[in-house]
């Protein structure tokens, strides 16, 4: 079967690690210097539930509650991550900002989304519960998951469960046992 190309775009709060889970998930690195993004886009082949994916990752500039959503990210995309850090309340607030103007844009009301706090391994830092995260999530009807891009903890889970999202909103319903290789 041939591979389906999925889009996917990385947005969130400056310095919440979009970047460093971009880069984790792609080739297999933690880079510890702060490069802000412009915007970069990755290429990585990958497979779930034995089906081929090549994902086009765009890792966005990171935004803030008053960024006007940029429209160039409304189209052909099929799912977002949304990242905040569990030790930034700040970059909490905001990423509910976003995902409103993401669905005000697209007009409509369900995208396919994870939603990422990332950090974990700042747990002494931590301002944001899992439970905060775990319920924003339920009301978006989105996944969740907590990651550390510097320890890749959970890192390959938040494209698996995407790309399993964007199954569902397409038609295709996802076991939910399945195996990713990367
Ligand atoms: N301890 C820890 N630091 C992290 C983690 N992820 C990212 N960082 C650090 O946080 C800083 C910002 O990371 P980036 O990946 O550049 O963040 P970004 O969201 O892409 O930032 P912008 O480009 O400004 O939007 C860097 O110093 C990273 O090394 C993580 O999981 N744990």
């Amino acid at each position: 079967m041939a591979p389906k190309e999925r889009n996917i775009a990385m947005m969130g709060y400056r310095s919440v690690g979009k970047s460093s889970l971009s880069i984790q998930f792609v080739e297999g690195q933690f880079v510890d210097s702060y490069d802000p993004t412009i915007e970069n886009t990755f290429t990585k082949a990958t497979r779930v539930n034995l089906q081929d994916y090549v994902v086009k990752l765009v890792d966005t500039a990171g935004q803030d509650e008053y960024s006007i959503f940029p429209v160039q990210y409304s189209m052909d995309f099929h799912g977002y991550v949304l990242v905040y850090s569990i030790t930034s309340q700040k970059s909490f607030e905001v990423i509910k900002i976003i995902y409103e103007k993401l669905l005000d844009v697209m007009g409509k009301k369900y995208v396919p989304v994870v939603l990422v706090g990332n950090k974990t391994d700042l747990h002494q830092e931590r301002t944001v519960s899992h439970e905060e995260g775990k319920k924003l999530a339920e009301s978006w009807r989105a996944a969740f998951l907590e990651t550390s891009a510097k320890q890749n903890e959970s890192v390959g889970d938040i494209f698996q469960q995407l790309l399993m999202l964007i199954e569902n909103e397409n038609g295709n319903p996802q076991e939910k046992s399945s195996c990713i290789i990367s």
